[in-house]
């Protein structure tokens, strides 16, 4: 089977095969006050009911058993029937009241319990989404970042909750295994070191079969991956017209098939040594008690314990054993969701160093706002100068942008252009704030972006990306971004984009769900989608416009109309346009030629022809197609 190089588990799976009882003991502690401390926050008096009154239940299973004492000796006493049942009464008042309340302590615990749980969810995603939407983008450029992120979010999230239910589990376990340990050890001493023999085999059993389960899980993570990948291949629409086309189905069955066969044949051959292993476990266990009990009657019979307390001993026995078997259980449970809470715990504790000090989201701020340190970028500006900028990408071996300085007036039209890859789009980002450069500085009117807060700096620029969001939402929402403002301004959007005439023809105006995969949901055409996207652009209003590639997707008279919009939008704005269609950066005031991270002409369209460079070369290309058409 062709490993698909997903060992994102290996690392825990490989520990977890490895665990003895012993680090399970000494681990066990810490796991549990992390998660302690997690429910701690979710909800207060949801942990506190749940923890107080799981002692209490185990306080009463334990008064619960002496007053049985009580009920066995009456009854075991000399003397008439109705007598004996009678001096029994007050006793077993005394074990149903206690089996009552304990089982009001134990439902209480239990509600408590499912308060708790989505509480404790709701905190653990809230973290992880408040640190992923926060972290400087150059962290989600980060393939590292990005493997420790995907382990975070799928089993790292889901054991959260688990942790906290399995150690209360633990909890629940050792209270009832020390009630009846307690009861037993005021019995009679020799019963308590019974009572762990009848408890070992099951022990053993337990963590056996779930170290095998982790070693299957360590060989099918690539297996397991391979059959989402094919999944969602086959069951997601993006996917079904290629499918279709290409007649794969036949193929992608067969793939899907032959992997799940694999993972049949292993699911299979752990069931069977799973049960090799509880057979033997429980044969053990049935012997175990055995002895016990030939243990107890030998007791009884040289006297050592009267019947009615040997009675109670074995009821103590029965009820400490499922408790002692529920806390190896929970044990084992509560320790392996434990090392996936800790990815969780390490991811969300990185992430969150990577939220840049400055910004608001930081949180240094008073009332939700940047941290003092930060500097307000100008609410305006005069010129933005971009001074010797350098930036490599994480992971990248060669810089992307090197050493590149220019000035951005306001007012003003300023084209970058350049061949696919020499590094347009990635300054782009630099002047919006979404990267730092490694080197050199963007300054605003003399502010350097580095010292601003990026959130503010973001209310003051609107970006048409390249790859922009079809936000799964409608159409308002997809050019208002959540934002809110009066429908006047919404409107002047869509008709400076044209995104107006697509909503005209949606059924339900700017209140169509723009996704397919809801009821009622409309399908937009690549253009229509962007005519939105550069919607959303104009509708921010903000001092700088950056429009990368606004028209890939647009028709020639879409395009036409939109370079005037955008020529006419820089009337006391200023506007960074990039684009392949040399044609519309004729009227730019200026015009950057990049080239390989570097700019290798300057000038106004005149200028650059006149230079007979890089880009009179690129302009007479796209000209002479026209030419010859
Ligand atoms: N997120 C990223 N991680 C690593 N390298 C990247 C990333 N984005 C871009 N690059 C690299 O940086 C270089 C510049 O890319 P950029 O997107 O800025 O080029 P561009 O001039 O906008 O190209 P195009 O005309 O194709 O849009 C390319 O070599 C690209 O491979």
């Amino acid at each position: 089977m062709p490993d698909l190089a997903a060992n994102m588990w290996r690392a825990r799976s490989g520990e977890l095969a490895g665990t003895s009882m012993r680090t399970m003991a000494r681990r066990l502690p810490a796991v549990i006050v992390r998660s302690a401390r997690l429910a701690w926050r979710a909800g207060r008096a949801d942990t506190a009911m749940t923890i107080g009154c799981n002692l209490a239940a185990g306080v009463f299973t334990a008064f619960g058993l002496l007053a049985t004492t009580g009920v066995l000796t009456a009854l075991f006493s000399a003397g008439p029937t109705p007598e004996r049942v009678r001096t029994a009464l007050p006793s077993l008042a005394l074990v149903a009241g206690a089996a009552a309340l304990r089982a009001g302590l134990q439902a209480a615990a239990g509600w408590a319990q499912s308060r708790l749980a989505p509480k404790v969810e709701r905190v653990v995603e809230l973290r992880l989404y408040e640190a992923t939407t926060a972290v400087e983008l150059a962290a989600l450029d980060d393939s590292a970042f990005l493997d420790d992120l995907k382990r975070a979010e799928g089993r790292g999230m889901v054991a959260a909750p688990a942790v906290v239910q399995q150690a209360v589990d633990v909890l629940t376990g050792a209270v009832g295994m020390f009630a009846a340990a307690g009861t037993l050890g005021v019995l009679h001493p020799v019963l308590l070191p019974l009572l762990l023999l009848t408890v070992v085999p099951e022990g053993w059993a337990s963590i056996r079969t779930a170290r095998m389960r982790y070693m299957t899980e360590l060989t099918l993570v690539g297996a397991r991956r391979r059959k989402w990948i094919l999944a969602d291949l086959m069951a997601d629409r993006r996917h079904a017209a290629e499918i279709r086309s290409f007649t794969m189905r036949g193929f992608l069955l067969g793939e899907y098939d032959r992997v799940a066969a694999y993972q049949r044949g292993v699911e299979l051959d752990l069931a069977r040594r799973q049960v090799i292993a509880r057979v033997f476990g429980d044969a053990m266990q049935g012997v175990a008690t055995a002895a016990v009990y030939v243990a107890l009657g030998l007791m009884l019979w040289k006297g050592a314990v009267p019947l009615a307390v040997a009675g109670t001993a074995v009821l103590a026995i029965r009820a400490g054993q499922s408790s002692l078997v529920n806390l190896v259980f929970a044990v084992n449970r509560c320790y392996e969701e434990g090392l996936y809470f800790g990815d969780y715990l390490e991811f969300c504790a990185a992430a969150e160093k990577r939220v840049p000090e400055r910004s608001v989201a930081a949180g240094h701020g008073r009332d939700g706002g940047p941290s003092p340190a930060a500097v307000r970028p100008p609410d305006g500006f005069g010129r933005i100068v971009v001074e010797d900028v350098t930036f490599t990408y994480p992971g990248a071996d060669t810089p992307s942008l090197n050493g590149v300085s220019l000035e951005i007036v306001r007012g003003e039209v300023v084209a970058l252009v350049g061949e696919n890859g020499s590094g347009k789009s990635t300054l782009a980002k630099i002047l919006a704030g979404l990267y730092d450069p490694d080197g050199g500085e963007v300054r605003w009117d003399g502010v350097s972006l580095r010292t601003v807060a990026p959130e503010l700096l973001w209310e003051r620029i609107a970006v048409i990306a390249q790859e922009y969001t079809r936000w799964p939402m409608t159409a308002r929402q997809n050019i208002t971004m959540g934002r809110e403002a009066p429908e006047e301004a919404l409107l002047a959007a869509a008709r400076s984009s044209g995104a107006d005439e697509v909503v005209a023809e949606l059924a339900r105006g700017y209140d169509t769900l723009l996704d397919r995969r809801f009821e009622g949901g409309a399908e937009l055409s690549g253009g229509q989608w962007q005519r939105l996207a550069v919607a959303r652009g104009f509708f921010r209003d903000a001092p700088l416009l950056i429009c990368d590639e606004p028209t890939a997707a647009l028709d020639a008279r879409a395009e036409h109309h939109l370079f005037e919009r955008i020529r006419t939008h820089a009337d006391g704005r200023t506007v960074l346009l990039i684009t392949h269609r040399l044609a519309s950066v004729r009227h730019a005031d200026r015009i950057y030629v990049l080239e390989q991270g570097k700019v290798v002409e300057e000038g106004d369209h005149r200028e650059l022809m006149a230079l007979g460079g890089l880009y009179a070369d690129l302009y007479g290309l796209q000209a002479a197609a026209y030419r010859t058409g």
